[in-house]
């Protein structure tokens, strides 16, 4: 019993580390369009590369904890949604208190949150588990009118909560292909990163591109970003400067893909989970 207790609190840590890894990778990657880097903020006046890293530090815990929930409860049922529940909405004061109020990764808490535990739970049905969990309606959710929400009733949009109740399509389909695409293609390990962001932005309904910039600013991302992978990708010239016209146009358009952005941590969970199974 001791044994197994030891082997599970390391799984738990082993999962959060690659959970705040992502994040981190993530937010290093460079340059991606709008959205904060090493080069800067992107469309951001209230993010920083040094804040993203912080709150992604601070989610450690969290990660961990959602994760040992999963392993207890053992199983896909309302008591694990609901613990993952209150687990991120803690998670979510302790990154508001890190950053001084910014949200720097709502987004990310939900989607990498939920592939945490279900990680935990079956790590060989990770995004099917993951979606099972999202279709649960935690009852002590709050329902705040958040930019989601607002979205939502303006142009339909679903947003975060449905990519994860169909199982993470933006990352499945999308992401984790180009990534493996573009490594078979040499592209170098930061342009195959750069091209699986571009895939999730070619088709995502990312609603923090919609609640800042509205449909013009979503058709600019998703267009921009094809035109970048139909003329060779990042790791090409050609590739490169669409890629510098569409961070011209989004910053233009005041539209960062936040959602995209945590939909490719999520991607470089995954890819990383792969790698160590
Ligand atoms: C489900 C969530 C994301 C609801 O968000 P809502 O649609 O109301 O929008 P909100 O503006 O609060 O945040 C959305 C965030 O999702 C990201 N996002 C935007 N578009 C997309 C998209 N299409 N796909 C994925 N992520 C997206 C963005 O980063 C954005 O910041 C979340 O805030 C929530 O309700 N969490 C509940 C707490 C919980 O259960 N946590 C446990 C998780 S295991
Ligand atoms: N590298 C990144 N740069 C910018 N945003 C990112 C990055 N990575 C992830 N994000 C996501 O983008 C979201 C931030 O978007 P946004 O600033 O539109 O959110 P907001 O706080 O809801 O809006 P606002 O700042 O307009 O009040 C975060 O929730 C975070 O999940």
């Amino acid at each position: 019993m001791r044994a197994l207790k030891l082997h599970e609190l390391s799984l738990a840590d082993r999962l959060a580390d690659m959970a705040v890894d992502a994040l981190i990778d993530e937010a290093d990657l460079s340059p991606k369009p709008a959205l904060v880097d090493r080069r800067g903020n992107g469309a951001h006046r209230d993010l920083h590369l040094r804040l993203m890293h912080a709150s992604a530090l601070s989610l450690w815990p969290m990660f961990k904890e959602m994760a040992e929930a999963a392993i207890e409860f053992g199983e896909v049922g309302l008591p694990l949604r609901e613990a993952l529940g209150r687990i991120g909405r803690d998670g979510e004061q302790a990154m508001l208190a890190t950053t001084g109020g910014v949200n720097t990764h709502r987004g990310a808490i939900w989607a990498l949150g939920l592939l945490t535990a279900s990680a935990a739970l079956a790590p060989r049905a990770i995004t099917l588990t993951a979606a099972r969990l999202a279709l649960l309606n935690d009852r002590y959710a709050p329902q705040p009118l958040s930019h989601g929400a607002q979205v939502e009733q303006r142009y339909g949009a679903r947003g975060a909560r449905e990519e994860a109740q169909l199982g993470f399509p933006a990352v499945t389909q999308r992401g984790l292909p180009q990534l493996h695409k573009s490594r078979r293609q040499n592209a170098g390990e930061q342009n195959a990163r750069l091209d699986a962001l571009l895939a999730i932005m070619t088709e995502l309904a990312d609603t923090c591109v919609l609640y800042r910039a509205g449909t013009e600013g979503l058709q600019t991302m998703q267009h921009g970003a094809q035109a970048v992978l139909d003329a060779g990708g990042s790791a090409t010239l050609a590739g490169r400067r669409r890629l510098h016209e569409l961070d011209n146009q989004l910053l233009a358009l005041n539209a960062s893909p936040g959602g995209a952005a945590d939909l490719l941590a999520a991607c470089l969970f995954i890819d990383r989970l792969d790698g160590a199974l």
